[in-house]
């Protein structure tokens, strides 16, 4: 075995000694002021990320650090209340580790969420997005490196990195429950710097929708193991320079906080109604 697999194997190993080995079907990685979602589960256990072996630790506000394992909606899930990110200073296959550990564990299915500001006009903040497709211009791939064959080929598919099915899940479910739902594509910028305004205006040329420091890594990650990912973004400030305002963390968090009621309905009745 190699390293990266020894150290997947004996995180794994830790946290099913504190959940046991009940399989678990669903992982999320909750972002920025979307981290209530976890206090919802049923029978949860959580794990501090100090206590697991090889896990980086949460520096960020507003991501408190733990992994909380429970049942939603009938579904055993796994969420991170807390994610790690590339301007923390982890390298990407740090960034990537729980996304390779939750596999280790079995788990085949990620739901992945953040905030993120939103480039395309035609949104206003407390809106969500689902996320249909990714750009990634920068930064290295968290599968640079030697390709663990065990875990996925060297050349993956992003074809269909964003599951087909799970999106059309997610879109019935906003459609029923009467919550908006944009679409779009999430481009990833390194931060820790919200993005100057003509970035945002080359964004859109480009052809995104919204902006975010995140999800783009475990989204590879997940599709280079083959799991099944569904990305929903809570947009909850207007990009830079769309409007006359400076942009701050804390605008983000109110504004997650604020949509947490219609973000925690949509992920209940999508797990709900999630195949494993
Ligand atoms: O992507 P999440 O973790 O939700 O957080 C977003 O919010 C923070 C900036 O306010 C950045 O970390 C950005 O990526
Ligand atoms: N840019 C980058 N990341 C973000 C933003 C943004 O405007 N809002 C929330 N996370």
């Amino acid at each position: 075995m190699d390293k990266l697999m020894d150290k997947m194997q004996e995180a794994a190993m830790y946290i099913t000694s504190r959940i046991g080995s009940d399989p678990v079907h669903i992982g999320m990685v909750l972002g920025s002021g979307l981290g209530g979602l976890a206090d919802e589960l049923q029978d949860a256990v959580a794990i501090s990320y100090k206590d697991i072996p090889y896990f980086p630790v949460s520096t960020v506000f507003g991501h408190k650090g733990k992994l909380v394992v429970g049942t939603l909606e009938g579904k055993r899930v796994m969420c991170m209340q807390g994610r790690f990110h590339y301007y923390e200073g982890y390298g990407m296959d740090q960034v990537v580790f729980p996304i390779q550990v939750m596999h280790a564990l079995g788990i085949n299915n990620l739901l992945v969420t953040n905030a993120a500001g939103g480039v395309n006009t035609s949104y206003k903040p407390g809106d969500l997005m689902l996320i249909v497709d990714h750009i990634k211009l920068i930064a290295d791939s968290p599968m640079r490196g030697p390709n663990y064959d065990s875990l996925g080929e060297r050349f993956f598919d992003m074809t269909n990195a964003y599951d087909k099915k799970l999106s059309a899940l997610a879109r019935e479910e906003a459609k029923r429950l009467g919550i908006t739902l944009q679409e779009g594509v999430y481009m990833f910028f390194a931060g820790p710097s919200y993005e100057t305004p003509a970035e945002i205006r080359a964004a859109r040329i480009l052809g995104s929708d919204a902006v975010g420091m995140s999800t783009v890594p475990e989204a590879l990650a997940a599709s280079h193991m083959r799991m099944k990912v569904l990305g929903i973004s809570c947009i909850t400030n207007m990009a830079a320079g769309i409007l006359d305002q400076p942009l701050n963390h804390t605008e983000v968090m109110e504004t997650g906080d604020r949509v947490k009621e219609a973000f925690t309905l949509l992920v209940r009745n999508v797990t709900k109604q999630w195949p494993v």
